[in-house]
């Protein structure tokens, strides 16, 4: 195993013997041809630059055999091979800092640098990483995979090497154009151009999409960039870069090994700032790829790498959240002409490409740009239109401020729809919209819904909507929504609580959206060991509803679960409003631990954190008798109370 890693960044505590260590996993090792022999950088320094094309055509088809098997970010790698080789060329990196933003083009990094046996297992529990993870090598420095932050780190790597004087040192930040589009790099942008002194390259990977073909002024800039031998928008006139204090290095392109050594050693030896203009085509090389019209499989779930379908599954899958979404937003776009659809660069994964088609005049995409989008947002909603802001939980983390002070404290009508809110699975810790309960819960006049099925996302949605004295969330997970679970009775008028089932007051169980499923077969297996329960699903699950405190007076326990942080989340919020009220209920808060959470499957992150079936169950029972799981034995209160007038 080679190790030319001279000396480590800062930050790793490993050696360079196991910087390439890879999770332990079933990895089948590559037993021909160039890529067994590259164990790290400096066997790829070491290549006569003849066999790179054929180390380029090799590292191709590893990627498309093990993405395909196990699904990941296809595209964005098959577009980033001949960058990866040529970064890893000419800097040395980890005595050089190599910073990808957002990450997920960062595979061909990975199989460089000595991890090609754990692409087995690529975003499965225990197994590699879908981005960079320091724990897997010192050659990995960002393992956050929100966009448009690259430059940044750049622009603090580049003072910290300035101040401890390894001015021998370089930082390299990879920005794709679509992260480009991101408000913080442009602030990073504004700093690293202004520091001649503080060299920084930027190696912008422009393949001229994010999903769909990237969108805005700064999109058109490239493009005109993009032309052959076309350095700046008009002859003689100073591209963006230039004007901000970079020199510029481009447009090169991106699958010629050569040209992009040439570039970036010419901007090493430049010694000042200096962005190098890539031309990338995302999913280069593979057909099925290029020629995916909705985002050349940037993202892929397992499929027949022969065809690039995914293997036929008999019956019909369950619809996703975000499918019923992208269908009820057509009925609802058709309904109100004051709604409007805004997405940052995610059309597609929002469930929003449907609304775009049927009402282009309104929807708007924006670019990876979550606090422009927000505040746009509350633009229009000054303006007597109801925005739908749609976008993942996790990166709305950033666009706190604008749902606080731009959306709430105006007491805008914006609804956002959370989509991938709670455990999202394969793409780890910077993904799991598992902060939005808590940050949005805190926000005066904001209300959160979180539907427990098909049904109740639509009402919500509707409710949402209708709703204009302020802004609402309406929240789901990465998953597919389960069978419709009936109410027997709504409590507190239309926009009440739920009561799913009801078999006793021992203890009130309130399920938060789609564990309202894992409830009820708690309270099920409940009843075998002789504890009644009553199950709600508040529907608005913030603020709290006065029904619930109602409820909660009447049990003997409280517990909530919600796939969310399990402290300030809605079961704080719950057991707040009943202490406030002078209960002395006990409240038992079910959720996500305050850690980052790795990546793996839902089902088996979500059983870690107690919010299965099984675990709702044995939480009851410890709770309603402490130290003595799974005995039954009577109620303490003898046969269920009635309680107040809703028996
Ligand atoms: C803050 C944030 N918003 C949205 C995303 C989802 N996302 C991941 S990659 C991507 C597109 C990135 O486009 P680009 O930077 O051009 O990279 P490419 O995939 O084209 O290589 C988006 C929108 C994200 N990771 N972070
Ligand atoms: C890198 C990134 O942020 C997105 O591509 C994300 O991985 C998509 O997640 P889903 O696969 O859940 O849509
Ligand atoms: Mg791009």
């Amino acid at each position: 195993m080679s190790a030319d890693i001279a000396t480590a960044v800062p930050h790793a505590s490993q050696d360079a013997a196991s910087a390439a260590k890879t999770p332990a996993g079933t990895g089948t090792t590559i037993t021909s041809g160039l890529l067994p022999r590259i164990n790290g950088p400096g066997d790829l320094r070491r290549l006569p630059p003849g066999r790179l094309p054929e180390l380029a055509g090799e590292i191709r088809r590893f990627l498309v055999d093990k993405v395909s098997a196990t699904g990941g970010h296809l595209g964005p790698n098959l577009g980033a091979v001949e960058l990866s080789i040529a970064l890893h060329r000419v800097f040395a990196s980890p005595r050089d800092a190599i910073v990808f933003d957002t990450g997920h083009q960062a595979y061909v990094h990975k199989i460089l640098t000595g991890r090609q046996g754990g692409f087995d297992r690529l975003r499965q529990a225990g197994g590699l990483s879908g981005y960079p993870s320091r724990a897997e090598s010192v050659h990995d420095l960002v393992e956050n995979s929100h966009a448009s932050t690259a430059l940044s780190y750049a622009d603090g790597l580049a003072r910290a090497f300035q101040l401890r004087g390894h001015t021998d040192r370089h930082v390299v930040a990879v920005i794709g154009d679509g992260a480009l589009t991101g408000g913080l790099a442009l602030e990073a942008v504004n700093n690293l151009g202004a520091a001649p002194g503080r060299p920084a390259i930027i190696v912008l990977n422009d393949n001229g999409r994010s999903y769909a073909p990237t969108v805005g002024g700064l999109a058109s800039h490239l493009a005109t960039l993009r032309r052959p031998g076309v350095p700046s928008p008009r002859p003689g006139v100073p591209n963006v870069f230039e004007s901000l204090g970079f020199s510029y290095l481009g447009p090169v392109d991106g699958h010629d090994i050569g040209a992009l050594e040439g570039a970036l050693r010419q901007a090493r030896a430049l010694r000042r700032p200096v962005v190098v203009h890539a031309v990338t085509v995302k999913g280069k090389g593979y057909g099925p790829a290029e020629n995916d019209r909705a985002d050349h499989m940037h993202g892929i779930g397992v499929l027949d790498p022969a065809t690039g379908r995914p293997h036929d599954v008999p019956g019909a899958a369950p619809p996703s959240w975000t499918s019923l979404f992208a269908d009820e937003m057509t009925v609802i776009g058709a309904e109100h002409p004051g709604v409007v659809a805004i997405t940052a660069a995610m059309p597609g994964p929002t469930g929003l490409a449907e609304f775009a088609t049927r009402f282009p005049d309104r929807f708007f995409d924006v670019g990876i740009a979550e606090q422009h989008a927000v505040a746009c947002a509350a633009g229009l909603a000054l303006n007597g239109m109801h925005p739908i802001v749609a976008m993942y939980a996790t990166f709305c983390n950033r666009a706190f401020d604008q749902a606080l002070m731009d959306v709430a404290l105006h007491r805008l009508p914006v609804t956002f729809v959370l989509d991938r809110a709670g455990i999202t699975g394969p793409d780890g810790p910077s993904h799991h919209g598992m902060w939005d309960l808590v940050l949005l819960g805190m926000i005066p006049g904001l209300r959160i819904a979180a539907p427990r099925d098909a049904t109740r996302l639509r009402e919500l949605l509707h409710e949402a909507v209708g709703h204009d004295g302020g802004p609402t969330v309406v929240r789901y997970p990465k998953a597919n929504a389960g069978p419709d679970i009936a109410a027997p009775r709504r409590l507190g008028g239309p926009d009440g609580v739920d009561v799913l089932s009801q078999h006793g007051d021992q203890a009130l169980l309130v399920a938060v959206g789609p564990l309202a499923g894992p409830c009820l077969a708690a309270a099920a297996q409940l009843r075998h060991h002789g504890v009644g329960v009553t199950v709600v699903d508040p529907r608005w699950v913030a603020p709290v509803s006065p029904v619930l405190v109602e409820l909660a007076a009447a049990h003997h326990l409280v517990v909530t679960a919600e796939d969310g942080l399990r402290t300030g989340g809605v079961g704080t919020a719950i057991a707040t409003a009943c202490a406030d009220a002078g209960l002395t209920t006990p409240v038992r808060t079910l959720g996500l631990p305050r850690e980052f959470i790795g990546h793996g499957e839902r089902a088996h992150l979500l059983a870690a954190a107690g919010l299965d079936h099984r675990s709702i169950t044995a939480s009851v029972l410890e709770a309603v008798r402490p130290g003595v799981p799974g005995r039954t034995a009577p109620s303490p209160a003898g046969e269920p109370r009635p309680v107040g007038g809703w028996s």
